[in-house]
């Protein structure tokens, strides 16, 4: 289960999310929850305001780590085969949340949006000015990528923890890669590979773009994944 001390790294945070992409472009689920619980330390160590987001977070990650101790184990390896695996066997609630509240496909399109938040706000930190308030960053990331899909009060919790974030240079500083300038460097070596590179299309993007489908166009491989790029962008995916 999630074990989530509490030093923080950055950079071994990215190359776990790159490690997720195996040469056969799936997106393997162990190291991309292993990235996850190491955003969970950064978040630990933001302090009480932020508890219930980190609470949230390590809910969804351990919904995850269920399904892979299971004994479907195999079928949660990738994030192809779990989305084979689960529209196959009519294990995602499409319509409300119902005979199916905790999915794979439902839990990781959560966090996949969360990862799309990050990839903005990290942008916005190394793109900005000394002086820029990360409250703002954060918000702005935020309204973007995430605010849609919460409801009033998630979004006013949020926006009250956002003013209580550190400085910008304390922030890069918490990166532990350095000092500032030393960490807007290796964001700036990292941002392609967020944007574009290895886990970023296939981890990182708000469309969920699971990349080539892993059999023949026309097979079933490919309708469920059709299917589930649907489920991503249709406007009930709030259940
Ligand atoms: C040195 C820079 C490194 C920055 C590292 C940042 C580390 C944090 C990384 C990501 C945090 C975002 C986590 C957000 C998860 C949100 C998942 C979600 O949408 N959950 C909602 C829906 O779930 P269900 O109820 O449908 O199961 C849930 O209702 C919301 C719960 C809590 C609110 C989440 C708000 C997220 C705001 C993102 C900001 C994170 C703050 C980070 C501060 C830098």
């Amino acid at each position: 289960m999630a074990d989530v001390d509490t030093d923080f790294n950055l950079k071994v945070v990215l190359v776990n999310f790159k490690q997720c992409l195996s040469e056969k472009e799936e997106v393997l689920m162990d190291p991309y929850l292993t990235g996850w619980k190491g955003l969970i330390k950064f978040l630990n160590n933001l302090g009480a305001v932020f508890a219930f987001i980190s609470k949230d977070v390590l809910t969804k990650v351990q919904i995850m780590e269920k399904f892979r101790n299971s004994e479907q184990k195999e079928n949660y390896f990738s994030l192809q085969s779990m989305v084979k695996y689960e529209i196959s066997n009519n294990l995602v609630d499409f319509q409300k949340r119902a005979d199916h509240p905790d999915s794979g496909c439902r839990t990781i399109l959560r966090l996949h949006r969360a990862l799309h938040w990050l990839q903005l706000f990290l942008d916005g930190l190394r793109t900005s000015q000394e002086d820029s308030k990360t409250s703002s960053l954060c918000t702005d990331s935020y309204n973007i990528a995430l605010a849609t899909y919460h409801p009033w009060l998630i979004r006013k919790a949020v926006t009250v923890a956002f003013c209580t974030l550190p400085s910008r240079n304390a922030f890069l500083e918490t990166m532990n890669v350095g000092t500032p300038e030393e960490a807007v460097e290796m964001l700036s070596d990292a941002m392609p590979f967020i944007g574009q590179g290895h886990p970023a299309r296939k981890c990182l993007k708000p469309d969920l773009n699971l990349g080539p489908p892993v059999s023949r166009p026309g097979s079933q491989s490919t309708e469920n994944i059709r299917i589930y790029l649907n489920y991503v962008n249709s406007s009930k995916t709030n259940l």
